[in-house]
């Protein structure tokens, strides 16, 4: 198999950008990040939307509270469905879970492909696409199917979760996306009752790596028990703490990564990988 690179990819209709969230290994809290960043471009004024194709684990209805099915425009396309100011769409929306766990490659690529061409996202600023953690054909199909301006890459300071993240990163620079970033999930703890921080997967990993690499370093997240309850409730902090020290901290990743794509400075052609 080899992956290259063309410059074939078609946008998608009204959505100025796309980035992808990346993780090497599941449970790093991409889900989580991908939620907040969503919300903390909405909460800059910009019209955002979220994709959530982690196709063996959606997390996003969770996340925002969200339940139902999308409603039916025409005889294709689908509305997303909207909260917090953010519009979102889940393979969570359209089938049982247990359904789409036994999904080959070929459907799982048709899935996230209808999610991105048979929906109604109007006019977006910024769409977030939450990727199934790993290398494998999800991602590759988000390269082939739209310019994405660029993935971040959430890790853990953890050297197992590094070293999976650095075969993320290495995917997407081998097909010719620009690496917007790395964030540091779950950096420390604080402890509520008497404030002491502890490094539980240890700290600073992520930042050393993306040093090393020479790619952004765009911050870290603690990890914290408000975040975690928080998310499983479907209130994400930084819609309904938006004051809160985690909210502000996610708005200025959200910040950092719109600069970058906004500006250009991420902005190389988009290119399409054609399987052979
Ligand atoms: N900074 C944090 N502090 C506390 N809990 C967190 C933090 N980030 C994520 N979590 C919690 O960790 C768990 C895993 O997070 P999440 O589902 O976002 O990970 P993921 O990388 O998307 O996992 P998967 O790839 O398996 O879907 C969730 O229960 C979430 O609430």
């Amino acid at each position: 198999m080899q992956a290259r690179a063309t410059s074939k990819a078609a946008g998608i209709p009204g959505v100025k950008h796309v980035i992808a969230v990346a993780s090497g290994k599941g449970g790093v809290g991409k889900s989580t990040t991908s939620c907040n960043l969503a919300l903390g471009f909405a909460a800059m004024g910009l019209k955002a939307g979220i994709l959530d194709a982690d196709i063996y684990g959606p997390s996003q209805p969770r996340l925002f509270g969200l339940r139902g099915k999308p409603r039916q425009i025409g005889p294709r396309m689908l509305e997303p469905m909207e909260r917090f100011g953010v519009k979102v769409m889940s393979i969570g929306f359209l089938v049982e879970e247990d359904n789409a766990m036994i999904w080959r490659g070929a459907m799982v690529i048709s899935a996230i492909t209808q999610m991105l061409r048979e929906v109604a996202w109007g006019d977006l600023d910024v769409l977030v696409i939450d990727l199934p953690p790993g290398t494998g054909d999800a991602q590759l199909t988000m390269a082939q199917q739209v310019p994405l301006s660029g993935a971040v890459i959430v890790s853990t300071p953890q050297d197992l979760a590094l070293i999976d993240a650095r075969r993320g990163i290495a995917m997407f620079q081998k097909v010719n996306i620009p690496i917007l970033g790395v964030i540091e999930n779950m950096s420390s703890f604080c402890c509520p009752t008497c404030n002491h921080v502890t490094p539980i997967f240890g700290h600073g990993g992520a930042r050393l790596e993306a040093e090393r690499r020479g790619i952004p370093y765009l911050g870290e997240i603690p990890l914290d028990i408000k975040i975690r309850e928080t998310s499983d409730e479907g209130r994400p902090v930084v819609a309904t703490e938006p004051d809160g020290v985690h909210a502000r901290q996610f708005v200025e990743i959200a910040r950092a990564i719109w600069s970058a794509i906004s500006t250009g400075v991420a902005s190389r052609p988009a290119p399409r990988i054609v399987i052979e």
